[in-house]
């Protein structure tokens, strides 16, 4: 039953809750089907626990950045708690640990780059792989999934662990294809049915495939660790992982450091950093092929500011307000992690009148705000106007909240935002990328998860200095 002044929902059945009224494959359209019933903040029951689902960026103001703190827990015993075993930081609760591996992250990031000329570098060198994969498609028709992926996980590889691998190395390929089984299984129907009915835990059910993609990256890294430790000099850190020893070196009492965090702390980052940014890609460029137009205005927009410049910087994007235009239009269309990651409310509280009690799960409706009339000139269809004034110039909307808001607010967003724009205005400045004329029409339809993925496809390749 729900408590007293909750949030409004559907009638609630004994041990499923409101399972039934959710199609468990992909419940975005009956989360907003429930929204236009029971409005911004209603509630459902995953089985027996209440979650709170919150759309439209008032409410979501509300509860994430003017009451950030009482909205910044995570919960404890679900699914991809076991599957992740409490560690890590993307699911560490609102306490020290999560401040201070968060702290960590940041400042190591820095360290190495970010927000810097250096990571640009980093990003470059990346780049000039995608470019040689590409011109060896030249006239022909390409698949970009593992391209993309690859190239998004070396970016944070170099970070983490202080090197790249080959698109065909055994590390990357294993570790791509246990991060895309499960983002998957994450927000799917098995992992629902885990966390609404307790005693299936036990049992040989789909779900265990996603345990054992976890032990299997485990020991991918941990590899790294002992070799880490074998060649590190201490006080000069190569890498992420270098000065996470170095941190547990100093063995301060109280420290929420520990050998064993580091292992999935590692693994959160390169999974957080590499399933995002190659999705928002994908999506990226279909887009941009299914309207050649705006893929030539970008092109037209590179040529006129980089001229004869070598290679883009970061900066440049302060004079490309339509290519900054396009690529906030393809986050806000590809929508790329829908749910954002739950959160849980850290004490009794309340949102936009309702009373919420500590520990409720809270699940953002993401998608209900990039796409919310009244915040956007065209909320439902790809126009990169969205994000142009009627000067041209380039302006964000409050609404676009592809990496959520506040506290818990994704900590790679710097380094996404820069990925998105050199990959997309150096790829675009060298290729022309064309829509096979056999494919039939570009199919938009995500596959659901904890990351929308667009459906595979193909896409030709054109060296445009042969126009
Ligand atoms: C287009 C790319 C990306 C998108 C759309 C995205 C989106 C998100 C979203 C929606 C969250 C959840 C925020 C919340 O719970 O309120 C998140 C969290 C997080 N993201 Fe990202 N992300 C992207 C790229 C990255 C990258 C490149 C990294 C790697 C450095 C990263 C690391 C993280 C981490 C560690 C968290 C957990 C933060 C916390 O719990 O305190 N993300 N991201």
């Amino acid at each position: 039953r729900r408590p007293k002044n909750f949030p409004p929902g559907p009638s609630i059945l004994p041990i499923l809750g409101n399972l039934l009224q959710l199609n468990l494959e992909n419940p975005l359209n009956d989360f907003e089907r429930l929204r236009k019933t029971y409005g911004n903040v209603y509630s459902l029951f995953l089985g027996p626990r209440p979650a709170v689902i919150i759309s439209g960026l008032k409410a979501m103001k509300e509860a994430m950045v003017i009451k950030g703190a009482d909205f910044a827990g995570r919960p404890q015993d679900m699914f991809v708690n076991d599957v992740l075993e409490n560690k890590g930081v993307i699911l560490a609760d609102y306490g020290p640990r999560w401040r201070e591996h968060r702290r960590f992250a940041l400042t190591t990031l820095r360290n190495f780059g970010l927000g810097k000329k250096s990571m640009e570098e980093k990003i470059h060198e990346e780049i000039q792989y995608i470019v040689k994969k590409l011109d060896k498609s030249i006239g022909k028709t390409m698949s970009p999934q593992v391209m993309f992926h690859n190239a998004a996980s070396n970016i944070i590889c170099q970070v983490l662990f202080g090197t790249r691998y080959e698109y065909d190395d055994k590390f990357i390929t294993e570790m791509i294809r246990c991060f895309t089984e499960n983002a998957k299984i994450a927000n799917g129907p098995w992992a629902m049915l885990y966390d609404s009915l307790p005693f299936i835990h036990n049992l040989p059910l789909p779900f265990r495939k996603a345990f054992d993609n976890c032990k299997t990256c485990q020991d991918l890294v941990l590899n790294l660790v002992s070799e880490h430790k074998k060649t590190r000099v201490p006080g000069e850190p190569r890498d992420f992982l270098d000065c996470y020893l170095d941190e547990l070196d100093k063995k301060a009492e109280d420290s929420s450091f520990s050998e064993d965090k580091l292992i999935m702390y590692a693994l959160d980052l390169h999974f957080a950093g590499t399933d995002t940014t190659s999705n928002t890609l994908l999506t990226g460029f279909l887009y941009l092929m299914k309207y050649p137009h705006i893929q030539e205005r970008c092109q037209q927009e590179i040529d006129e500011v980089l001229g004869g410049k070598s290679q883009a910087s970061y900066d440049d994007r302060n004079n490309m307000p339509y290519m900054q235009a396009v690529i906030h239009e393809i986050q806000r269309m590809s929508n790329t992690v829908p749910l954002s990651v739950f959160h849980s409310t850290t004490k009794d509280t309340e949102l936009m009148g309702y009373s919420i009690p500590k520990g409720t799960i809270i699940i953002q409706n993401l998608t209900s705000v990039l796409n919310e009339e009244g915040h956007w000139k065209y909320p439902h269809e790809f126009n990169p106007e969205n994000f142009l004034n009627d000067q041209g110039e380039f302006v964000k909307s409050d609404a676009f909240m592809p990496f959520s808001a506040g506290p818990r607010m994704c900590l790679g967003e710097g380094l996404a935002r820069m990925e998105l724009f050199l990959i997309m205005v150096t790829l675009l400045r060298k290729f022309k990328f064309i829509w096979p004329e056999d494919a039939g029409e570009p199919d938009f339809t995500p596959l659901f998860g904890s990351t929308l993925t667009p459906r595979p496809y193909r896409m030709k390749v054109q060296l445009r200095s042969s126009e």
